[in-house]
């Protein structure tokens, strides 16, 4: 079983003080940063690329950084990503012509691979890939933006890829991504997630801010170990 991992989504920071930011979130507990690329194309948003990466490296972040690109194409900005510091960059199938390819050209470049399913993306689109990815993103939401609400389909696909996983007999992580609140988190692990990523739920805490962010991710962590040990 691979170790419970959460990802506060910087979409939901203040990025008039990220570097900052992301250190109170790692202080408080955060185990990865989730980072979204969003290119006003695939997706209707425009947000950040590889120089804010490279940024957030050279403030002295070390926890792993999670790409999650929402940019077509996409082969052509994986290299700057993987300068810039990139350790997992995970991208979705409709928007690469050659979905094998893209996976091993982030190999490549040393970083894990991703794929993203929306949440209409059929499971099918993991077939003859599976074994070559190293995580799974179900979103739990539709691309794009951050503080909208959990889809709850969503369970019922993290059920079946978590059992395709497992059948794979590979260390691959399921990581699910969308309207994740300390209030369904249990379900979402329960249902197979290893992989939380949250952004509002954690950068808009009641009492924001260090403390904020450590008892809310503190109450995340509780509940999913009531739930995975
Ligand atoms: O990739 C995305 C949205 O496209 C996410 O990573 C969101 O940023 C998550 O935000 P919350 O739903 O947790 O507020
Ligand atoms: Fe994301």
């Amino acid at each position: 079983m691979q170790p419970t991992v959460i990802a506060p989504s910087i979409l939901s920071a203040n990025f008039a003080k990220l570097g900052e930011e992301v250190d109170h979130v790692l202080a408080a507990g955060a185990d990865w940063v989730h980072f979204d690329v969003m290119d006003n194309h695939y997706v209707p948003n425009l947000t950040i690329g590889p120089m804010v990466c490279e940024a957030l490296r050279k403030h002295g972040v070390t926890a792993p950084i999670d790409v999650h690109l929402m940019v077509e194409p996409v082969d052509r900005i994986v290299p700057d990503f993987a300068k810039a510091g990139a350790s997992i960059i995970s991208f979705h199938p409709e928007a690469s012509a050659h979905v094998h390819r893209t996976v091993q050209l982030i190999k490549s470049h040393g970083c894990q691979a991703g794929l993203v399913l929306n949440p209409a993306t059929p499971i099918e689109v993991l077939d003859w890939v599976l074994e070559d990815l190293d995580l799974v993103l179900l979103m739990s939401v539709n691309p794009g933006f951050g503080g909208q609400s959990f889809i709850p389909s969503a369970l019922e696909k993290l059920r079946r890829v978590r059992e395709r996983i497992d059948r794979s007999g590979k260390a691959i992580r399921l990581e699910i991504d969308g309207g994740v609140k300390a209030d369904n988190i249990a379900e979402i692990a329960a249902a197979g997630a290893d992989t939380f990523v949250a952004g509002s739920a954690i950068f808009n805490a009641p009492g924001s801010g260090k403390h904020g962010y450590a008892e809310v991710i503190g109450r995340m962590k509780a509940a999913v170990a009531a739930v995975r040990g």
